[in-house]
């Protein structure tokens, strides 16, 4: 991917760097946070170490995805920021929607095309000096899933090849604008501003699910969307629960 290239197609004003392979974009951008003075896109072509939430990894091969992340500054720190791994879900679902993919919400942030993970969302966040949160927007989308990375992922996974008419670079731009503009709106009205869309997007409203904590059953129920601070909700037999995304996992029971 070219940097200039991106930059010139983007609307959103940040500095875009593109390296060949580095172990994590997001592991890079938290190393440079305290010394960052403006938002940063960093793209790898491949990534040797790449992350995902709770300790997992983020498999992908060389020209097999997209997988960046981008550096933003929130001036009131920490406060707030629950939801935004939710809102990044949005807004890069939304981004997919306009150019005609249509992809759908699993709680916490993954994004699924027809059932299966299309692109995983990681939010990582460090407090500067002076009060302020950097959060690490990292982002992987599968372009192409061959079965032998299917085979080492252990499940299915959706990819999205009709990317190869639109161009990566301008993909890039495409998903920059809208995560820029969903950050800002963010920055200014927190999760209220999405709780209605990430209804909207959710796969598995209304349908049964069980909910894993590392592996043990925790609840079951209907899945019925989100609060306002993008913690799930659950209607079980006992009532309505509300939970935190953490190491938690959400399976469909049908
Ligand atoms: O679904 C998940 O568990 C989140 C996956 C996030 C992967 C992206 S790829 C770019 C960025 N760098 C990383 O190391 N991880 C994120």
């Amino acid at each position: 991917m070219n940097a200039d290239r991106i930059m010139a197609l983007s609307r959103a004003g940040v500095a875009v760097e593109v390296v060949e392979e580095t172990g994590s974009t997001n592991a890079d951008l938290l190393a440079r946070a305290p010394r960052l003075t403006a938002p940063v896109l960093l793209v790898a072509e491949h990534q040797t170490a790449g992350r995902g939430r709770a300790g997992r990894s983020w498999l992908s091969e060389p020209g097999h995805s997209l997988t960046f992340s981008l550096a933003w500054r929130f001036a009131g720190g920490l406060r707030g920021l629950a939801g935004l791994p939710l809102a990044i879900g949005v807004a890069l679902a939304e981004t997919l929607g306009r150019l005609g993919q249509s992809v759908q919400l699993k709680w916490p942030n993954d994004v699924l095309k027809d059932g299966d993970k299309l692109a995983g969302i990681l939010v990582e966040t460090q407090v500067a000096a002076d009060g302020a949160a950097w959060t690490i927007v990292g982002i992987g989308v599968n372009l192409v899933m061959p079965d032998a990375l299917e085979d080492r992922i252990g499940r299915s996974a959706a990819a999205m090849p009709w990317l190869a008419r639109m161009g990566r670079d301008e993909l890039m731009a495409t998903l920059l604008d809208g995560l820029a503009e969903a950050l800002a709106l963010f920055a200014r009205d927190g999760f209220a501003a999405f709780v209605a869309r990430w209804n909207t997007l959710h796969a598995w409203q209304g349908r049964p699910v069980v909910l894993l904590d590392r592996g043990e059953v925790q609840h079951e129920g209907l899945a019925a969307g989100v609060d306002d601070t993008g913690r799930l909700l659950l209607d079980t037999a006992a009532g309505r629960v509300t939970i935190v995304a953490g190491d938690v996992s959400l399976r469909t029971k049908d």
